[in-house]
């Protein structure tokens, strides 16, 4: 996927990360209960610490998921680590009473590699693009499909020019 000219930008603090990540958790307290949380690397990884905080589930694993190698540039995608059977065994099995948990969906692919593994698993993002929504049975805001999230631990505080063009 090339980046868009008209790609737009939608920078995300981290207070803001956590009181949206705080607002899933409270819309999923009312889908649950949940036995695990199974996060999609890395992105997943922490809204995943603050739902299961939220929560009170203690069972946490991994999907290990390659696929974007920079704004915009989607590559193959590769399950570099699946889930461990302890999660999806007994009256887990197919994902029942799983949650998975990732920081967005945006064409969809990740959500829908990782839904084939555990079918009956719940899927829940902070955020949506509107090709990946229909994927995912939970999330908070949605952003416009040419709307790149910066999330905070990918960015930094730096000069921004001012508004007039001068320094
Ligand atoms: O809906 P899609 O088009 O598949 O895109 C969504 C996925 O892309 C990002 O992960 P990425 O592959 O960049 O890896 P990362 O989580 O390690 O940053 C993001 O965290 C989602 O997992
Ligand atoms: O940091 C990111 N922001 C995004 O909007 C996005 N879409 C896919 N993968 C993404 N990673
Ligand atoms: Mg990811």
């Amino acid at each position: 996927m090339a980046e868009a000219p008209s790609q737009k930008h939608f920078p995300v603090s981290w207070d803001q990360f956590h009181r949206d990540a705080r607002a899933l958790a409270w819309r999923l307290a009312a889908a649950g209960p949940f036995d695990s949380v199974v996060c999609v690397t890395r992105g997943g990884l922490v809204p995943a610490a603050i739902v299961a905080r939220e929560l009170n589930v203690r069972m946490i694993e991994t999907v290990c998921v390659e696929s974007y190698t920079g704004i915009g540039r989607q590559g193959e995608l590769r399950v570099l680590k699946g889930i461990s059977e302890a999660i999806t065994s007994g009256s887990n099995a197919g994902g029942q009473g799983v949650l998975i948990v990732d920081d967005l969906v945006d064409t969809g692919k990740t959500a829908r590699v990782v839904r084939e593994l555990i079918p009956k698993a719940h899927f829940a993002t902070v955020y949506a693009k509107p090709m990946g929504r229909p994927l995912v049975d939970t999330f908070i805001t949605e952003v416009s499909q040419d709307t790149w999230i910066f999330f905070p631990w990918d960015t930094g505080l730096a000069f921004v020019p001012p508004i007039h063009g001068g320094a």
